[in-house]
């Protein structure tokens, strides 16, 4: 009977929009890749029998149909390989676990845990990768790092109530700092027009790109970059629909700090505050981000009231505050994301002569990123698990900690596999080292498939990550807490478990115990509090964990 019902609610209309959108798109797709290849054959000239339609096809793929840098790619991988003294390889493939223990060919060492990806179902009949690897060049990475930097790198997530523009924001960003050219927008600014939502061509602007991104190499959440003279900034784009929450989620715990917008016009602001503005805040403060630049958006629909910024911005920082930031790391910007007032120019309109702080691109420039955490051992938090053709075992991810290089031995927890990293993407392009703070995609060579899932955490053999069935958690609570079953998110790991003890209600700013044993901990609270796991995951002191329960987030915070 519900599913009769859920039939009669579609939309049937909306549905066949979708449809046609996707065939249309699918099309596009299918005819900029046919040019693609014919244009990568005419630019390899003769050399062009040396690499096979496919090999083309992914190349474009990869790099989002740019002829010139799949034709250099093709070149040096399949043309012109430069051949590196490759180690022999074995000659029977074994699997090597942590302990040095080998086991025979095809025998690899099946991990309890096993809920499949669906890349490692559809090949778990494929033979490890014993393709020798290349020599690894032992770089001292830390110092090619210091010597590869040429400005600042920084990376921030864009958080508020639905609608209140952060899409529009970030186009007007891209627009005005040129990283989008005229025409593009021109272009969306016509489409906008024709289905009569003229005010969301700078909203697609950044979804363009977006989906651009997020079709090629899958990282945690979607992303942009743009660069001011001095900082390379990196947008962590987190949707604003409550569905996202465990986007926004994954956001939040990359980000060096985050613009929180926040709508001015008249009721907006009020119902945001009771809806995601809350949510999201206690969010970011709870997975760590200690600097917050408040945008106070759509100015221009209250004739850029100074009382009406004044008003939120009262608001706001007592809100705040109390949630655990520091007023010294909280910063207000009266701006129109729509018309580009204050964002990367300073308004000239004289309604907004009040105000002569910074533009938001210059309190973005202020931010510091959060001090990377090199030194330590090596932690990849892995967000797909997927087949290329360097690879049947490429994976993406985040590295938290410490860095690599190709060549390395890895430990993938929690199968507590070995296995050697064959080659690297740093932000799309290849490279032969990577450090925390960067996104990657690796190559692995020498694992089965079977022992890599998203959510794993790829280590250094030396130094493993443990696997944990029990923590205890600093937990901000946005639901009431007490003992009960819940879902334990870390990046993409979700694990079944419950909480079992509540040992200490803890003083938001400092930490401090305020009560201990708590029967019940209430929305707003923070406290420790113990949970124990169905089954071990890779957990340690640091991670930013949360916890759901009917969908629902009800707490998030540090791991101890
Ligand atoms: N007047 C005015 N309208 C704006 C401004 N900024 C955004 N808008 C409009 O507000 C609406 C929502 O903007 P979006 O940028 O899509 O909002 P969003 O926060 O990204 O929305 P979600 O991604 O759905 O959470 C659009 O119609 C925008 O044109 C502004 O500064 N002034």
């Amino acid at each position: 009977m519900s599913r009769h019902r859920a039939v009669r609610n579609l939309d049937y209309d909306e549905v066949m929009d979708e449809f046609e959108e996707n065939l249309e798109e699918e099309e596009e797709n299918r005819l900029l890749m046919e040019q693609g290849v014919a244009d990568v054959r005419t630019a390899l000239g003769t050399e062009a029998s040396k690499v096979t339609k496919a090999q083309i096809e992914e190349a474009l793929w990869h790099y989002y149909y740019d002829v010139d840098k799949s034709v250099t790619y093709l070149t040096s991988k399949f043309i012109n390989p430069s051949k590196p003294k490759a180690p022999k390889p074995a000659t029977q493939k074994p699997t090597v676990d942590t302990a040095g223990k080998k086991s025979p060919a095809g025998q690899a060492k099946k991990s309890k845990s096993s809920t499949t990806t669906s890349v490692a179902s559809s090949v778990a009949d494929l033979k490890i990768d014993d393709t020798p690897l290349p020599k690894s060049r032992n770089l001292n990475v830390l110092s090619e790092f210091e010597k590869s930097i040429k400005k600042k790198n920084a990376s921030f997530v864009v958080v508020g109530h639905v609608d209140a523009g952060k899409s529009t924001m970030m186009g007007r960003l891209l627009l005005d700092l040129n990283m989008v050219d005229q025409r593009t927008v021109d272009k969306l600014r016509k489409e906008a027009h024709m289905i009569g939502k003229p005010s969301f061509a700078l909203a697609w602007v950044l979804d363009q790109r977006t989906e651009e991104r997020s079709r090629g190499v899958t990282i945690d959440i979607a992303t942009n970059r743009f660069e001011t003279e001095t900082t390379a900034f990196t947008i962590l784009d987190a949707p604003g629909h409550r569905d996202f929450i465990p986007n926004m989620i994954a956001g939040a715990s990359q980000a060096d700090f985050a613009v929180l917008v926040v709508d001015a016009s008249t009721g907006a602001f009020e119902s945001g505050l009771k809806g995601q503005t809350k949510e999201h805040s206690l969010l970011i403060r709870s997975m760590g981000v200690s600097r917050v630049i408040v945008a106070v958006n759509k100015l221009d629909m209250v004739d850029w009231s100074q009382e009406r910024f004044d008003e939120i911005k009262d608001q706001v920082s007592g809100f705040l505050s109390a949630t655990g930031f520091q007023k010294r790391n909280i910063a207000f910007v009266p701006v129109s994301g729509l018309h580009g007032d204050n964002m990367v120019k300073r308004s000239e309109n004289p309604a907004v002569s009040w105000y002569t702080g910074p533009t938001l691109i210059e309190e973005l420039e202020l931010s510091e990123p959060s001090a990377r955490a090199m030194e330590k051992p090596l932690r990849i938090n892995i967000s797909e698990v997927f087949r290329t053709q360097q690879s049947q075992v490429t994976v993406s991810g985040r590295v938290d900690a410490g860095s690599l290089q190709m060549g390395d031995a890895v430990l993938v927890q929690p199968a507590t596999e070995k296995a050697f990293i064959k080659s690297i993407l740093v932000d799309d392009a290849p490279a032969e080292w990577a450090v925390a703070g960067q996104s990657v995609v690796l190559h692995l060579s020498h694992i089965d498939p079977m022992h890599v899932r998203s959510g794993d955490i790829i280590c250094d053999p030396s130094k493993p990550i443990p696997k944990e069935k029990t923590f205890a958690l600093k937990a901000l609570a946005f639901d009431f807490l007490m003992p009960m079953q819940v879902d334990v998110h870390r990046g993409r790991l979700h694990a079944a478990g419950k909480i079992t003890a509540m040992p200490a209600l803890l003083d938001k700013v400092t930490g401090s115990v305020t009560k201990k044993n708590p029967r019940l901990v209430k929305p707003g609270q923070v406290a420790r509090v113990r949970v124990e796991l169905d089954e071990q995951v890779p957990l340690e002191a640091g991670q930013r964990v949360v916890l759901r329960s009917g969908g629902e987030t009800i707490a998030a915070g540090l791991l101890e």
